[in-house]
Parts: structure tokens; C-alpha cells; sequence
């Protein structure tokens, strides 16, 4: 179908009327079929001919269109990108898991996915405990710590071992060469060590080279094995976020320009893009930025929504979403249906499979997201959709947020009580603490000594919060279920509350009884046949099995 004449054209849709605009226009230049053509999203992409090209830059201009570009194109690029596929550090831990993770993906030849990867294994944590180390270890020690040293032993063993040299690392991208990031590194450790001093930029910085590196070592090895694929920083191509180092949002311009960046080169040349994760760049500083930990499941949804995918994949270590942490109850089984607002809330009360405002694209977007076991692919794994079938659902999971404060509130009737809860949510406001996520205690005692103004207040640590996620058009037969579990082990709730999205029932409890509440309520609500379950409810005479 490609010929000298043909060019594709890459526009950003504004809004449902344009998309209707864009359908006349399409039939009246008779393009050929197009390349994505998808009234839902942002970036829209017509084949077009070289006369009707020049006529759609007029129509643009009359219907206030950003026409991106228009780019020749060559028959590969006729195939358009298909998925996007996020591997996680768990999945890329070692030259033998890249292997095998190349396999998966060359194993789908009818997907032409965008590939984002995390740092491998625990290369995060690693970078952060060196910089710590360096602030005070002295400038002549940097190159004895101990972390500095996995790293480097673990990314020259896997380049080895994966039988990729530097030129072939130079292919994959315009960027530094690998060796040249580690010999940084150092001397980035070694600028920390002199100052004596970390900050969340320089963190940001400092972990960032451990996706830079993962993805040039992966796309070189791509490359080796015969497969054409691109190397991607997100921060070179369009992932701008707000300057709040360590926990960036992203920023509504990132969608048209990831979009632009990787149709872009896409088109002229198809080639797998290999993007790091979690990465981003700051609008105003322009330095290096981080989503917050997990933060790539965020990148592989903000690209699934930039480019308007079929469908998210989000690989893991485990058979999907589970019924609860596997970590605390080895029997929790995969959860096969989820929606994006249980999902959300599932990872916003800190199930550590999914990053927390990960759905937020994907959810905008209506992409379902797929989540899959990178060691185990035959396995279903979770399909994550705006809606599913609610009828037979009780409870879908089980999540534990330990080591959590409650703050006891009780007025002193200085203020009516609208007055009071805005002076109590405005205090939490001015010193920039979310509910929910205080982190520290010394942060807690500036509004401790705020609230006491017009409260009398009670600091309640070592505190947990089970979230109950589920179908809460059943809270009555939860709520008695799971009181009749906790009664039997003899545990008192502490506070009880319901998510505003209606999915999540969260009770407080303390910290060393939370264990053994979560293994007994999954014993009762999914090892239980769920006939079973509302009979004993009904007739009262059932017994927690725990
Ligand atoms: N409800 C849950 N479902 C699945 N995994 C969970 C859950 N809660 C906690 N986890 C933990 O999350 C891990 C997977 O997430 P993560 O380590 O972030 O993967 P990756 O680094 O590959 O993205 C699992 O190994 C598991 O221990
Ligand atoms: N490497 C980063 C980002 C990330 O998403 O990692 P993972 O996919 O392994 O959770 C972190 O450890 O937080």
C-alpha cells in the first residue's frame, strides 16, 4: 500500500466535535485506512496522500487542530503500535530473567508493543542506601560502599552475561554510553559524600540511573538477538510533571508530546520503543523527576492513554491482583475481574502490586488493564475494566496499610461544628500532610500543636487499617461477616469507615493484631462458599472459621 506519495499525519484531537469533524475530512481526502484512528483519544494518525496532506493542513488551521506532523511513511510503520508491556524490577532481576522476558514479548507476533522497564531487582533501593551512605561515609570511602558495589557488580555481570558490548549499547540510543553512567554514578556519590547533604532532587537524580541502565542493557540485548528496538528516557521525550521531587504527577501536556515522540520516530523508522519507568522531568526546574515508588505502572498507563492502546499489561512476580498480600497469607488467590475504581482504591490503601494513581490514565483513557505473571504468562493474571459483573461479587480483596496514626479529634466547642472540621482539614492543608499517608511523627507534631488551639487530641500510633474492598451494595452482609470474624478473635475496631467510591469498607485496628484479622477474614470470606456465607448471616448461628 505505501508509496512515495503517502504520508501520515499525527493530529491532536480536541474534544468528540473534532473527532466528528475529522470523520468528514477523513472520507473527503479518502485516506487510505488509517493508523489509529480512535475518536477517544488524544493523538489520532491518518495515511494520508501527498495532495490530501496538504489539504488537511488547511482544514486544520479552520478547525483550531495542532497538526503534530506529517511524516513520509514506509510499510512497517502501516502496523501500528498495539500494547504497551511494563515489566517490573522483580521481572528484570537478572541476564536470565531479561532473556526470558525477551522471549515474551517476541512471543506475541501480532503485538507491536511499547516496552517500559523498571530498574533491575533492587537496584532502587540499593542507589537510595548508598546516597544515604555517602552523606556520611567521607568522599574517599564512596567507592567502598557497599550498595555501589552490588550495583555495579550486578549490571556488568548481566552485560556480560547477555553478551552485549558497548557499541551495541551506543545503538540504542542518542544518550551516554552505559559505561559512562556507572564512572557518573560515582562521581554523583561522590558530590553527595562533599556536601553532606541528600535532597529529594538530587534522590530523584541520583535513582534515576537505574532505569537508564536497565533499558540500555535490554534494548541493546533486543538489538543482539535480531529484534529493531529504540532505547527511550522518559524525561527526554515528553513526561513533564510537577517539580515535587520524589512524588511528581504528571502533567496533562505529557500525553500530545509522548504521543508526538514515539509515533514520531514510530513512522519514520518502526522500531520497539524500550522507555525507562518512573521517570519524568520537571516543568519548571527541568531536572530529573520520580512518580513515587512503583511509579512505572504510572508510565505504562500514561503512554497506554498517549498513544490510545488496545491494552495496559502491567508484568509481575505473582498470578495477577490477589485476594491479599501473598507476603501475609501465602493462600491468597488471584482476583480475575477488577474495576479501575477497586483497583484504585486497592492500591491507594497500599496493596504494593499496583502504584496508586496508576488507574487515573488508564481509567480516562477506558484502556483495560492487564496484569500478568512474568514467570508464570499461561496464567490469566487480572483484567482490570471500568465496569464488570457485580451480581455474585462479595469481597474482592483484602488490604493491610500497617504502622498507620490516628489522630482522636474532639472539639472544644470554640467553633460551630462547619467552623471546626474546615479548621481541622484546613490545618492538615497548610503543613502539606495527606490523612491517610502522615509520614512522620515530628511532622505530626506541628498539627498536633495546631489542633490543640480548638481540639483536645489524641495521638493513637502503631495502628493498622484493613481495607475491605468490594461490592459494598453488600456492606450489611461484610460488615457482619467480618465483625463476627474479629469478634471471635477478640479484636476491637477502633474506627470504621466507607470509601467515597463505595468499593472499600476501612476498619482500624492495632498493629500487632492486624496479621492475624487479615489471615482469619480471608479464611472467612474466601475459603467460605459464598451460599454459606449468607446463611450464616441470616440465621445468626454461623462461627468464624479461623
Ligand atoms: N493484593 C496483592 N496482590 C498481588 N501482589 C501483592 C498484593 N499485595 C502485595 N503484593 C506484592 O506485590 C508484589 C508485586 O508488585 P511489585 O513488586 O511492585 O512488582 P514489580 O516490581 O514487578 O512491578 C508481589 O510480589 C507481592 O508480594
Ligand atoms: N524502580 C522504581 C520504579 C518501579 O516501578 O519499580 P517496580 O516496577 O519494580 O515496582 C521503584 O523501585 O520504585
Amino acid at each position: 500500500m505505501a508509496n512515495a506519495l503517502q504520508f501520515c499525519a499525527t493530529v491532536q484531537a480536541a474534544s468528540p466535535v473534532f473527532s466528528k469533524r475529522m470523520h468528514c475530512q477523513s472520507s473527503w481526502h479518502r485516506p487510505s485506512p488509517p493508523l489509529n484512528y480512535n475518536y477517544k483519544f488524544v493523538a489520532t494518525s491518518l495515511v494520508l496522500s501527498k495532495r490530501s496532506r496538504r489539504s488537511l493542513k488547511v482544514s486544520c488551521e479552520a478547525a483550531n487542530v495542532d497538526l503534530l506532523e506529517t511524516n513520509k511513511i514506509d510499510k512497517e510503520a502501516e502496523k501500528k503500535i498495539t500494547c504497551v508491556m511494563k515489566f517490573g524490577g522483580s521481572s528484570m532481576a537478572s541476564a536470565e530473567r531479561m532473556r526470558e522476558v525477551a522471549e515474551l514479548i517476541l512471543s506475541f507476533p501480532n503485538e507491536r508493543p511499547v516496552i517500559v522497564l523498571s530498574a533491575m531487582g533492587k537496584t532502587t533501593n540499593n542507589l537510595l542506601l548508598a546516597g544515604e551512605k555517602a552523606v556520611c561515609c567521607g568522599v574517599t570511602n564512596v567507592d567502598s560502599i557497599e550498595e555501589l558495589g552490588f550495583i555495579k557488580e550486578l549490571h556488568k555481570r548481566t552485560v556480560k552475561e547477555l553478551e552485549v558490548d558497548e557499541s551495541l549499547i551506543a545503538k540504542t540510543s542518542h544518550a551516554a554510553p552505559f559505561a559512562e553512567h556507572l564512572e557518573e554514578l560515582e562521581q554523583l556519590l561522590k558530590g553527595i559524600a562533599m556536601m553532606k547533604e541528600l535532597t529529594p532532587r538530587t534522590k530523584d537524580y541520583l535513582v534515576s540511573f537505574g532505569e537508564c541502565m536497565s533499558t540500555r542493557i535490554f534494548a541493546a540485548y533486543m538489538i543482539k538477538i535480531g529484534a529493531k528496538a529504540r532505547q527511550y528516557d522518559a524525561f527526554e521525550i515528553g513526561f513533564i510533571t510537577t517539580d515535587d521531587f520524589t512524588n511528581a504527577d504528571i502533567l496533562e501536556a505529557t500525553y500530545p508530546a509522548v504521543a508526538k515522540s514515539l509515533l514520531g520516530d514510530w513512522i519514520s523508522d518502526p522500531a520497539i520503543p524500550i522507555v525507562t519507568g518512573y521517570l519524568g522531568k520537571g516543568w519548571r526546574s527541568c531536572a530529573i523527576t520520580t512518580l513515587g515508588r512503583g511509579g512505572s505502572d504510572l508510565t505504562a498507563t500514561t503512554i497506554g492513554k498517549a498513544l490510545g492502546l488496545s491494552e495496559i499489561q502491567v508484568w509481575k512476580d505473582v498470578d495477577g491482583v490477589l485476594t491479599c498480600d501473598p507476603n501475609i497469607y501465602p493462600h491468597a488467590e488471584p482476583v480475575p475481574y477488577l474495576t479501575f475504581d477497586e483497583a484504585a482504591e486497592l492500591a491507594y490503601f497500599g496493596a504494593q502490586v499496583l502504584h496508586p494513581q496508576s488507574m487515573r490514565p488508564a481509567r480516562e483513557g477506558d484502556i483495560p488493564v492487564r496484569v500478568k505473571n512474568s514467570y508464570n504468562p499461561n496464567a490469566p493474571g487480572t483484567l482490570i475494566t471500568r465496569s464488570r459483573d457485580m451480581s455474585k461479587a462479595v469481597l474482592t480483596s483484602i488490604v493491610l496499610k500497617r504502622n498507620v496514626t490516628m489522630l482522636d479529634i474532639v472539639s472544644t466547642r470554640m467553633l460551630g461544628q462547619f467552623g471546626f472540621l474546615a479548621k481541622v482539614f484546613s490545618t492538615f492543608e497548610d503543613l502539606g500532610i495527606s490523612v491517610d499517608v502522615v509520614a512522620t511523627s515530628e511532622e505530626l507534631d506541628h498539627v498536633v500543636e495546631e489542633l490543640e488551639k480548638i481540639a483536645v487530641v489524641n495521638l493513637l500510633q502503631r495502628r493498622s487499617i484493613i481495607s475491605l474492598i468490594g461490592n459494598v451494595q453488600r456492606s450489611s452482609l461484610i460488615l457482619e461477616k467480618a465483625f463476627h470474624v474479629l469478634r471471635t478473635l477478640g479484636v476491637n475496631v477502633q474506627m470504621i469507615s466507607q470509601g467515597a467510591s463505595k468499593v472499600n469498607i476501612s476498619l482500624i485496628v492495632n498493629d500487632d493484631e492486624a496479621e492475624q484479622c487479615v489471615k482469619s477474614l480471608h479464611k472467612a470470606f474466601f475459603e467460605t462458599d459464598i451460599s454459606e456465607l449468607e446463611w450464616e448471616c441470616v440465621s445468626g448461628n454461623g462461627s468464624a472459621s479461623t
